[in-house]
Parts: structure tokens; C-alpha cells; sequence
């Protein structure tokens, strides 16, 4: 079990996670998700004792991770699959983590084996795609056998096979009990991997709860309805009467209708009543990447100028130090009982006070790179980051 209280981390001026509370739990693949620069790779660099919290604290199993008795044993963690040695074979790489942390070298080739690097193990490292480097960084997380694990980002640079064994992966080390903690920009993947999910914005929590609850939550049912195509006048019939019975309706590219505020029978019977025939009525939930994009858009710090949305200011009493100090965050209110349009694109409701501005900054470098590989040890060995070097990025 992970558990952070009141965690906060600031680089100088800039707050990169502020009063962050959650836990972790065991037997569960927990998604960590938040848009870029919101914090997650922080956070998980706090968890594994490579950056120092500024306040509050998070603890592995009842303690620091520093504290933890042989914690590569313990924690296993997959933060930057780039942070190897290339120069070093797959294999060599992974036995010198295992000779720091007293494991056994036919660990190294079991761990091989289960990422699917046993022919390529004694190739240099230098060599390998984005792909392979993932899969050494997860056999060096693995390299221990711990109960609880780290992934940030580990389908990056995966083909289809490799996202699926990703998938089967966390999913089987959960089910064995483990605490498994991984971050992910891909919706469609978290939605089959993930059972709970941590949502942050700005280094702050927005959410915590199950994949289901939270697309629930953020999103709203619709159903789609379409008319012959050939009779145009048919689908503007139905409009009318949906529209006068209170439902929305929106149009949708194939020339269907969404329809939003009335239940599917009602819609029947409309359609009916109005001598309307359907060609098709089908309720429709939107995914989790509609429910996470609908909560996380006031709270995306870097998006393209091109963007519709781009100029959108959140609102003033959202994030960042007021007087008061940091406030919740306000969320954009979505109904989340009953039939839901999304709105049209530009008439987007959450965009209530534009404030033309200069375009968001772009994106900040990558993070130095942590050490992939069991979560280092408590000893003076650990790559410890000062906080000297940290406004440097
Ligand atoms: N060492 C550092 N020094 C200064 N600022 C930092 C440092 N590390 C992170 N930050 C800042 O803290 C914020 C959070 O960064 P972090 O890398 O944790 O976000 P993230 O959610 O992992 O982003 P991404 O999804 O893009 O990987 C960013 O604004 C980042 O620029």
C-alpha cells in the first residue's frame, strides 16, 4: 500500500504537487492520470525517495521509503526506461542492479524471460528501440519481486503485442495481490487495465475513485437515432418533436442525431407518434477518455494555438496561490443523472471566461532521468536529486 499525506513538492517558485493526499491500495492496478506538467512523475519520484517532499510526507508499507528494510526488494519502480547504461547488454545491465540489491543472477534471467529479452539479452542496450528499452525497464522493476510497483508511462513506444502483454501484465500482478501504481496518457488503455483511478491537475486532486464511477461521474448517457437517409424531412420532423417533448439534439456527422434528456422508450414512442421511421435508437455511454477530457480541460497547462481551446484561462478562483493560499479547484459542473449533450464545437461551456492571452508556454524539458530499475536502496547508493540541481530543468 502507498499512502501520501498532504505531500507538496516546489522547485523555487513553481508548485509542482500541492497537499496531495491518497492511497494506493493492494490487489488493485490503480491509473495515475493528469494532463503534462501536472505532477504525476513527481509524485512518483517522492514515492521512491528521488525527490524530498517539501511538506507532508508518503509512505511504502507503513514507511518512508528510505526507511524501508531492502527496499529494491520491496518496491519496484519503472520511471525512465531511457536511464540505462547503453553501453552495457541487457543482461549486464540488469545483473548489476541485481548484485546491488542481493539478488540471485537466475533472477536476471527469469526477468528476461518474462519481458521477452531473452534472445536479445547479451545485445548492448545502446541498440535497442523505444520499445525494448521499455520492456528492460519493466524487467529491472520486476528484478526484485516486489509487492509494490511503479510504472510511469510503461506502454510508451509499444506496438499492439507489447500494449496487450502491458496489459495482461499489470492486470496479473494485481490479481497476485500487489499494489500496482501506473500513469498513462492512453484513455483507451486505461479503461481495460486500470480498476481505480488518482486524477491530477495542476498537483492537485481531482479525483479518486473507480474507472466506473469516475466515467460516470464525468460524462452522460445519449443515445443516437437515425432516420432514412433518403428523407431529409423525416429527420427534421423528429428534431421538432424531440426538441418540443424537451430533449436536446444535436447533429452528428454520419447525419444521426444525438439525442440527450429523454430515456430511449420516450424517444420511441416520439418517433412513433410523429410517423417517423428510425433506422436506428441506441443508448451510448461516453468513454473514459470523453469523462478524463471533461474534467481535465481547464486544468491543461500546454495545448497547441491551433487548439480551439487554446487562450482558455481557468477560472479566477481555480488554482494557483490566492490570497488565501491554494483553493479546491473548480471543477466545470456536468449533469451527471440523466441525458447529457456534450456542446457543439466553440460553444463550449467551460470556456465561460476567455481571456485573450498569450499562447501557454511550451512544454518543459523532460525530467532528469531517475534510475529505471528496482526503486534504489536507502543506503548512500541512491541517486539522491538535490534540490540544488532542480531548477535547472
Ligand atoms: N526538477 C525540477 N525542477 C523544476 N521544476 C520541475 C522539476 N521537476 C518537475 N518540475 C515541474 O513540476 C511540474 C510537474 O512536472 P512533472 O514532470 O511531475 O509532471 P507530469 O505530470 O509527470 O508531466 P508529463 O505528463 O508531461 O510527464 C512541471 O511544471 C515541471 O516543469
Amino acid at each position: 500500500m502507498i499512502e501520501a499525506i498532504g505531500l507538496t513538492k516546489r522547485y523555487g517558485a513553481k508548485t509542482a504537487v500541492h497537499n496531495l493526499s491518497f492511497q494506493v491500495r493492494p490487489g488493485h492496478v490503480t491509473g495515475f492520470l493528469g494532463p503534462n506538467g501536472s505532477g504525476k512523475s513527481t509524485t512518483m519520484r517522492m514515492i521512491v525517495g528521488l525527490d524530498r517532499p517539501t511538506e507532508g510526507h508518503v509512505h511504502v508499507g507503513g514507511h518512508p521509503f528510505r526507511q524501508l528494510p531492502n527496499a529494491p526488494r520491496q518496491v519496484g519502480a519503472l520511471l525512465d526506461a531511457k536511464a540505462v547504461h547503453g553501453g552495457r547488454s541487457a543482461r549486464n545491465h540488469l545483473l548489476s542492479l541485481a548484485q546491488l540489491s542481493g539478488i540471485p543472477a537466475t533472477r536476471v534471467d527469469e526477468v528476461l524471460g518474462v519481458v521477452g529479452l531473452q534472445d536479445v539479452a547479451k545485445k548492448r542496450s545502446s541498440g535497442f528501440s523505444l520499445g525494448m528499452g521499455q520492456r528492460l525497464g519493466i524487467a529491472a522493476a520486476l528484478l526484485g519481486d516486489p509487492q509494490v510497483l511503479l510504472f510511469d508511462e510503461p506502454v510508451n513506444g509499444l506496438d499492439p503485442e507489447g500494449i496487450l502483454w502491458v496489459r495482461n501484465l499489470m492486470r496479473q500482478l494485481a490479481s497476485e495481490g500487489r499494489t500496482v501504481f501506473v500513469s498513462s496518457h492512453l484513455m483507451s488503455e486505461m479503461a481495460l487495465t486500470a480498476d481505480h483511478l488518482i486524477v491530477i491537475g495542476r498537483g492537485q486532486l481531482l479525483a479518486d475513485m473507480s474507472v466506473k464511477d469516475f466515467i460516470s461521474a464525468n460524462s452522460a448517457d445519449f443515445a443516437r437515432v437515425r432516420t432514412p437517409g433518403t428523407e431529409p424531412e423525416q429527420r427534421e420532423k423528429l428534431t421538432s418533436a424531440l426538441v418540443e417533448a424537451g430533449g436536446q439534439v444535436l447533429p452528428e456527422t454520419d447525419g444521426a442525431l444525438r439525442v440527450t434528456g429523454l430515456p430511449l422508450s420516450r424517444i420511441s414512442d416520439l418517433a412513433h407518434a410523429a410517423d417517423v421511421r428510425l433506422w436506428e435508437l441506441s443508448p451510448h455511454q461516453a468513454s473514459l477518455e470523453e469523462a478524463y477530457m471533461r474534467m481535465t480541460q481547464s486544468v491543461v497547462d500546454y495545448r497547441s494555438t491551433a487548439d480551439e481551446l487554446s487562450g482558455f484561462q481557468p477560472p479566477q478562483q481555480g488554482y494557483g496561490p490566492g490570497p488565501q493560499g491554494y483553493v479546491t479547484p473548480v471543477v466545470p459542473e456536468v449533469p451527471t443523472q440523466g441525458w447529457y449533450a456534450p456542446p457543439p464545437p466553440g460553444q463550449n461551456p467551460y470556456a465561460t471566461a476567455p481571456a485573450p492571452g498569450p499562447a501557454p508556454a511550451a512544454a518543459a524539458a523532460p525530467v532528469p532521468a531517475p534510475a529505471a530499475a528496482p526503486a534504489p536502496a536507502p543506503a548512500s547508493a541512491v541517486p539522491t536529486k538535490s534540490d540544488t540541481d532542480e531548477d535547472a530543468r
